[in-house]
């Protein structure tokens, strides 16, 4: 609703009150429409603020309205009769001033910002474009190069920056509604013409074409195939080239063909998704609400190789004190100069203060006896981390997190090195730690609600998406991973190459195919994870090198490495390189050779393999492991899988992750083409589909939001 009242004497005060954000609700705007109205009737009302309850303007349109049928009084004509208003209208924007809500204030005459708030046309995060006005708006007001910027990014900008753009008038450190309606006392009877911006012309540009063509090639690259950008950069040019009447049709038009779209539905999913995830359970029956995070001020990182540094400069950055630990001196050096030139150029972008005086670096463990929480990242190695956790165990004061950054292995087997169980979780961060939003919370069997609460706090006060995720291995990220590569690795077995294979990725919206990312990871990693669980050691005579423990299986990852072809760092992998370290991947005709060898070796005649097939049988194998980590509760529901790859493994945000994108193909058609594959390879049981996805299609294939429903009846069956 919005609320009404008069105050100063001659001042109307509307305050949008719709929690937590003030949203643009149905009731918002009809509230919007009916206290206009009453202050422009008003004879002793000479000025209007518009302000937000709780010192919040307003968020936007309410994003969940948009999944049904829009009712109410609609945007586009609430704003221009503010902007048409004889009255002067000014917007008090405290807090934020986000997609719909910056557009409100676009339509106003004057704006003041306090100096904490953020402003922003994020819509293209949600496959949309700024449409009540934004698009044909903005630019006029603020020139077309900075507004593409901005409509096209969804960034927010500070008080500082809109004002430095022109998007405020005023930027101030007091009551922002206070100092806006004492602008509104003295801007009253003045004209408004020169204050309305749909009747500005855009501030002229020398070569439009050129700079629209520009900025499109880069936008289309940048974008990987969402189609929200490209109508962004088409509805500016619009009002870049347009009178404002034809600019808001084209707007309209535009916004018309996205609002449908499956990209839209599923980036507003993904919104939603983000949120739900932090409000975890378990299936013991621990909850984010019922249980207590302790406060955690010093950490400890154990390992300062390429994890470790990482984790400590995303722990630093948010002003905790950082307790490292690496025994190899070398190593120790090196890291303490890696660390501290990552602070610095992160401090440098973010124009403040590098944090360096926030770590100490150690070379042994009894350092760490202080501290409220310690996060392990020493190889991968099982016993060296059992030997780890038996010393923090006893090191540590009582009550200390012990925390491992393991990718695969049983965090409940590090438990039961310490005295406290309880008090073990696993906070797998992933690669650069510092960079990647993505953090999986690993609870075992005896992890306590408290240990879970206080790494997921943990990760939020660092700035990570957190996922609560079971034991098992590999988790939910790195277990679903291994039937998409194992299929990768099949595809060039039975005729495809790498190229063809990331093409196909590619153009579904991977930054990178799956070859171009091993050789990048390295070769070498998965190469040592399959000799630990040996696999990847030589047949014996008689036995097949293409089955092991009777299921079909791939060598041509273990051959390349036994050549000494780990990937970029050696400059050889599934493709080749300029140097060792180089970067950019080129076939590589030794690599193809060497396949067609392979193959005549085993008897495999190659066949012509399709994007279609590369698609289905890389992403189902993939989507078929994720419903059985739901079937197996490791993971409470779709949306904490779809996160985990939207933020930890590239999958395209306008894909939504794989179990919504699964809805979206189609849940018949993924278990039918699965059926298709695994009876063409029986020898793979990861084809076969799974309990869950059949029941899921029994049940009539109900949307993603009601898939938690069948699961709770089937683990209730089991
Ligand atoms: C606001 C935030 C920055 C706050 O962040 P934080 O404090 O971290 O809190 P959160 O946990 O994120 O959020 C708290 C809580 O609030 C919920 N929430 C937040 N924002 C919204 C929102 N806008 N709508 C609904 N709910 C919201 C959030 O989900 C949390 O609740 P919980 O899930 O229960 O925990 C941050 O939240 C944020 O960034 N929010 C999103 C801001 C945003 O993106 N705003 C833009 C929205 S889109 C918009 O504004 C567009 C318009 O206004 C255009 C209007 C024109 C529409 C025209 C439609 C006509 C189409 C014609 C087509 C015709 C087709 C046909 O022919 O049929
Ligand atoms: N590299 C990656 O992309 C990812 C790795 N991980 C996991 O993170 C952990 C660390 O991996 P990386 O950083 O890649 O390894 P790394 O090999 O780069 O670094 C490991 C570091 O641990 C140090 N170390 C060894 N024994 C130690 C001890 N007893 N005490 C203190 N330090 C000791 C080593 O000297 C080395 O500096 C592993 O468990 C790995 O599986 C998790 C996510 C991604």
């Amino acid at each position: 609703m919005a609320q009404y009242s008069r105050i100063s004497g001659s001042v109307g005060l509307i305050t949008l009150k719709s929690p937590p954000v003030n949203a643009l609700s149905a009731v918002v705007r009809q509230g919007i429409v009916d206290t206009v109205e009453k202050a422009l009737s008003d004879p002793k009302v000479k000025s209007v603020v518009i302000c937000g309850q709780n010192g919040i303007f307003c968020g936007g349109a309410d994003i969940k309205e948009f999944a049904g049928n829009m009712s109410g009084p609609p945007l586009v004509p609430i704003i221009h009769a503010i902007e048409a208003a004889n009255k002067p209208m000014v917007a008090a924007i405290e807090g934020i001033a986000l997609g719909g809500g910056l557009e409100l204030a676009l339509g106003c005459h004057y704006r003041v910002a306090h100096a904490k708030a953020r402003l922003g046309l994020p819509e293209v995060t949600l496959g949309l474009l700024p449409a009540a006005g934004g698009s044909q708006r903005l630019p006029r007001l603020i020139g077309v190069p900075a507004a593409l910027d901005l409509i096209t990014t969804g960034r927010h900008v500070t008080a500082a920056e809109a004002l430095q753009l022109g998007i405020v008038d005023q930027v101030t450190d007091h009551k922002t509604v206070d100092v806006a309606v004492k602008l509104a006392l003295s801007v009253a009877g003045k004209p408004l013409d020169a204050r309305r911006i749909s009747t500005y012309l855009c501030p002229p540009l020398s070569a439009l074409d050129p700079l629209f063509e520009e900025v499109m090639q880069k936008v289309r690259q940048r974008a990987r195939g969402a189609i929200a950008p490209i109508a962004c950069v088409q509805a500016v040019r619009a009002a870049a080239a347009l009178p404002y009447a034809q600019g808001m049709e084209r707007e309209k038009e535009l916004m018309a063909t996205l609002f449908t779209s499956g990209q839209a539905r599923a980036l507003q999913y993904s919104f939603f998704a983000q949120r739900a995830v932090s409000k975890w359970s378990t299936p013991s029956g621990a909850r984010w609400d019922t249980s207590t995070p302790r406060p955690v001020h010093k950490v400890a990182v154990i390992g300062l190789g390429t994890m470790g540094r990482g984790i400590a400069v995303a722990l630093a950055q948010a002003g905790l004190s950082v307790v490292t630990v690496e025994p190899q001196e070398k190593q120790l050096m090196e890291a303490k100069q890696a660390v501290s030139g990552m602070l610095e150029r992160g401090a440098k972008k973010r124009g403040v203060a590098p944090p360096l005086n926030n770590i100490t670096y150690n070379s042994n463990i009894q350092a760490v006896a202080d501290v409220d929480l310690v996060i392990e990242a020493v190889f991968e190695d099982m016993a060296l981390k059992k030997k780890v956790f038996q010393q923090l165990s006893v090191v540590c004061k009582p009550g200390t997190f012990l925390c491992t950054n393991t990718s695969a292995l049983d965090v409940d087997q590090l438990a039961s090195q310490t005295r406290t169980p309880e008090l073990v979780v696993g906070m797998h961060f992933f690669a650069p730690a510092n960079v990647m939003k993505l953090l999986e919370v690993v609870y075992g069997p005896r992890s306590s609600p408290q240990a879970l609460a206080t790494a997921m706090q943990l990760g939020k006060k660092i700035g990570k998406v957190s996922v609560a995720v079971g034991n098992c291995r590999g988790f939910v990220g790195n277990r679903m991973l291994k039937p998409y590569i194992e299929q990768a690795f099949f595809l060039l077995e039975e005729g495809a190459t790498p190229e063809l294979v990331d093409r196909a990725l590619e153009e579904f919206g991977f930054s990178m195919g799956i070859f171009k990312v091993s050789d990048l990871s390295g070769l070498d990693v998965g190469w040592r994870v399959r000799k630990g669980d040996g696999l990847a050691e030589p047949r014996a005579t008689g036995q097949s090198a293409r089955i092991r423990e009777g299921r079909r299986y791939s060598p041509l990852g273990d051959l390349l490495c036994e050549q000494g072809r780990f990937g970029q760092k050696t400059g050889r992998g599934w493709y080749q390189y300029s140097k060792p370290g180089g970067r950019e991947p080129s076939s590589d005709p030794w690599f193809h050779s060497f396949l067609k060898e392979y193959r005549a070796k085993h008897g495999l005649v190659p066949r012509a393999i399709d994007h279609q097939e590369v698609l289905e049988r890389c992403l189902y194998a993939l989507i078929n492991e994720g419903f059985r980590i739901l079937e197996d509760g490791i993971a409470a529901g779709p949306e904490d899988i779809d996160v985990i790859y939207l933020f930890g493994y590239g999958w395209p945000s306008y894909r939504g992750g794989p179990m919504f994108y699964a809805g979206m193909v189609g849940l018949p058609k993924v278990l039918d083409r699965l059926e298709h594959y695994y009876q063409a390879h029986p020898d793979v049981p990861y084809l076969q589909p799974c309990t869950l996805l059949r029941r899921l299609v029994a049940s009539g294939s109900p949307p993603v939001h009601k898939w938690r429903e069948v699961i709770k009846k089937l683990h209730s069956q089991l």
